[in-house]
């Protein structure tokens, strides 16, 4: 709760000061997770698992918002049934089965593919006004960075955190450093906030956040509608940072009114909130560690070339080469990523020749991003090359509404596919994917080896970009494409119809009916379906470990590289260990194991450990099997230069150590791993060591950390000790904020699931943004 305090604080920081439950010593903080978390099939099974295993419910079911929407298939829904039937692949299928079942047991508010609020988690939130400024908003997914743009501090976790939040409603973490990106100046015609985030990315580079928040401010920024602070926001994650966020002004105010799970406009609440959420800014002197100033001017339609968000140029650019490059990790990135991507330097990027597009993903498959793509496409054709272009709306009612403005049959018309709702070729996890060397125009935000399709090549860009490269056929710029009246950035807060679909529409199934509207004595049993897997009470201790060390010669190795996204569909944590680095562990055509790959070859079989020469280890998704599928292959440590954040953290749930070390450090390990001999990590000293006894390096560790791992804690447990401080913060809560406990929702303080109740959509939200001062 706020207390006073004389030094200026930054918006992250004072986001932070009001949700502290406990505060140790040496700066672990146990905070609050607001009324928002967000749940979807891929990362929550092993969760629930866990809880039943533990014996646990889950404490606040009125706080957790659950849908499908990685697996889903976007093919017409007009004969779904149940997702039993409906979802072809077995593995999908079980994934969705499961989330239904864990709603049902643990009473869940949850929107399933017969509901028109169903859609990408990272859409729909926002949408139902889930997403509130001033809260703390988690979900097991890393781009949940998106919902920082209401000035919420909002960021991904992994499985075993989403296991933490579920039982009791909090998070045990560390402050993060303060970044500042401002952006001053108009955009000019066809630049849009996706450049905006490619061209921060291309300069600062996707470690270029690690360990802070960002926000994002400046006259660009203030200027955007929330839409487009949206796309902003969700690519921090792929600056590596935490968080990204925006502080909340009338833009934002304006979007939430009418919303769902915000409070209603006419209340006292509202009146409370927007006072609340008036002070949620950085103060004038707030000091930030980082700083990087941006000219709108310098921003072009931005396009990757590689296969790292960072390897951006603008549209009118040469392909770059290794020359272009003076860090050597950076010139040995290029020239894997020229030779993946089937690019050679000096190419111009308008002449690189599609094969697909893509249009959606939580990034831009909003309703602003539909608007801007159908302009550019209106009364036009895509050219005869392009094998398949897809519109994927973000949420059924993004769908609806695009339908009612007529942007459906704009896009028919023009030639392309148009979908059903959920991430599809965002990374593949349903049938939408690109065959080997298919190359995509793409609108998501992750351009890594293999995430559209294994070999498949994407290229990032806006919504108004793919569609001027559909109708090209080639890497185009929309300036040339269309005229400037078609290039304004949009500025309007979308229209959508929020109001309550109707019966047919979402509860065709009984057993939906009970998941929405069960009683409020209805509490679910965390016993309710035994299994016997393992859960995350009760780890392994960690304390020396000796044995061989892999050395592995990459930087920014993502996630989606240790695991690709087909080995995601598990509801287990174990067996994952054959998937490690699939794609360069194994030949793709044949299967076969490639010889040529450092964990094929004896005596690195047997590694303990990795040792990786590039820094970001672990950058992008939030995918726990990540550290799982390392886990199972037998490796406990990994030292790298740095980590992507939320690997980092994943690791240590799983009684994984991550080291981080200086460069000379590195090299001494490499050189002992090289000559395939064994290395000591000794935790309690802190020290790594030659199998002679020779220091190879120190480093440093977090005290609680360390303590959990020397002596094997489960968390949630040591959290559930601390019952009565939250308790005591959720009174305070209670008092001070009290539309988070729901004006928008059914009955206040409710221990079962939200009903999403109707509200009409005031006029106010209809038109315009205003430039004027609301009157609240
Ligand atoms: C499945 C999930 C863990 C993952 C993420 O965290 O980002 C996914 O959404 C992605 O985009 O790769
Ligand atoms: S990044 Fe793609 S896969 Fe991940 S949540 Fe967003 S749309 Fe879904």
């Amino acid at each position: 709760m706020p207390s006073a305090v004389s030094q200026p604080l930054t918006l992250y920081d004072k986001v932070v000061r009001d949700h502290v439950v406990d505060e140790k010593e040496d700066g672990t903080l146990l905070i609050y997770i607001e009324d928002r978390h967000l749940v979807h099939e891929v990362t929550s099974p092993q969760a629930f698992e866990g809880l039943r295993n533990a014996n646990r419910p889950v404490r606040r079911p009125d706080c957790t918002l659950a849908t499908t929407d990685h697996n889903v298939p976007t093919t017409p829904r007009t004969n779904f049934k149940d997702v039993g039937t409906f979802v072809k692949e077995a593995d999908s299928r079980t994934q969705c089965v499961t989330l239904e079942d864990n709603v049902r047991a643990f009473n869940l508010t949850f929107f399933g593919l017969n509901d028109k609020r169903q859609g990408i988690v990272h859409i729909i939130g926002p949408e139902q006004g889930f997403t509130l400024p001033g809260t703390t908003v988690v979900c097991g997914d890393s781009h949940t960075s998106t919902h920082g743009a209401f000035g919420a501090l909002a960021f991904g976790i992994g499985t075993s955190e989403v296991e933490h939040v579920l039982a009791t409603q909090t998070l045990i973490t560390k402050r993060s450093q303060n970044m500042k990106v401002q952006v001053d100046g108009e955009l000019a015609p066809g630049v849009s906030s996706k450049d905006v985030i490619l061209h921060v990315i291309g300069i600062i580079g996707t470690a270029g956040g690690t360990g802070c928040v960002i926000e994002f401010c400046g006259s660009s920024i203030k200027s955007l509608s929330m839409e487009a602070r949206m796309s902003i926001c969700n690519m921090s994650i792929e600056a590596g940072a935490r968080a990204g966020m925006i502080a909340p002004d009338q833009i934002t105010f304006e979007y939430l009114k009418g919303r769902p799970l915000a409070p209603k406009t006419d209340s006292p609440e509202w009146k409370r909130a927007i006072s609340y959420w008036s002070t949620l800014k950085s103060d004038a002197g707030a000091k930030f560690d980082k700083e990087v100033y941006i000219d709108a001017r310098d921003i072009a339609p931005t396009v990757s070339w590689g296969t790292s968000p960072q390897d951006v140029v603008p549209i009118t650019a040469l392909v770059p080469g290794p020359d272009d490059f003076s860090d050597p990790h950076k010139k040995e990135a290029c020239e894997r990523a020229l030779e993946y991507m089937g690019l050679t330097a000096g190419t111009p990027m308008e002449d690189v020749v599609l094969d697909k597009v893509f249009i959606g993903s939580c990034t831009n498959a909003r309703i602003e991003d539909l608007r801007a793509a159908a302009k550019i496409v209106d009364g036009k054709k895509i050219a005869s090359n392009i094998k398949h272009a897809m519109i994927v709306p973000g949420s059924g009612l993004v769908k609806q509404q695009a339908e009612q403005e007529g942007l459906d049959k704009i896009f028919t018309d023009a030639g392309f596919d148009w979908r059903e709702a959920g991430c599809s070729m965002c990374l593949g996890m349903n049938p939408d994917i690109l065959s080997p060397k298919e190359r995509c125009a793409s609108t998501s935000n992750r351009n890594f080896e293999g995430r559209q399709g294994a070999g498949g090549r994407t290229h990032l860009m806006s919504p108004a970009m793919a569609a001027a490269c559909a109708l090209v056929g080639k890497l185009a710029d929309v300036r040339k494409v269309a005229s400037s009246a078609h290039l304004t950035a949009a500025k309007v807060t979308p229209q959508i119809d929020l109001s309550e679909p109707s019966e047919e529409d979402i509860l065709t199934d009984e057993d939906l009916d009970h998941i929405m509207d069960i009683p409020e004595d209805g509490t679910a049993s965390a016993a309710d379906t035994g299994s016997a897997a393992p859960s995350s009470a009760g780890m392994a201790t960690f304390t020396q470990l000796k044995g061989i060390v892999a050395p592995l010669d990459r930087s920014n190795v993502d996630t989606d590289a240790i695991i690709p996204k087909q080995f995601l569909k598990t509801i287990k944590r174990s067996g994952l260990g054959t998937a490690l680095f699939h794609q360069w562990r194994y030949i793709s055509e044949t299967g076969e194991e490639n010889p040529d790959f450092i964990l094929n070859k004896a005596p690195y079989r047997d590694a303990k450990t990795l040792v990786v020469s590039g820094p970001n280890f672990g950058c992008g998704s939030s995918r726990e099997h990540a550290p799982w599928a390392l886990l199972d292959f037998g490796i406990r440590c990994i030292i790298a230069p740095s980590f992507g954040d939320i690997f980092r953290n994943n690791c240590f749930k799983n009684s994984m150590l991550p080291i981080t070390l200086d460069s000379e450090a590195i090299e001494r390990v490499t050189a002992e791993a090289k000559a395939g001999r064994e290395v000591e990590v000794d935790l309690p000293a802190q020290v790594v060591r030659a199998a002679d006894g020779t220091e190879l390096g120190q480093f440093e560790v977090d005290e609680f950390k360390k303590h959990c791992l020397i002596n094997g804690l489960d968390d949630i447990g040591l959290t559930m000790q601390m019952e009565q401080k939250i308790r005591d913060f959720e009174r305070r809560r209670t008092n001070r904020y009290p539309w988070l406990d729901g004006s928008g929702y059914l009955k206040r303080d409710r221990t079962g699931p939200v009903k999403v109740e109707a509200a009409a959509v005031p006029k106010t939200n209809r038109g315009d943004v205003k430039t004027e001062p609301l009157e609240w």
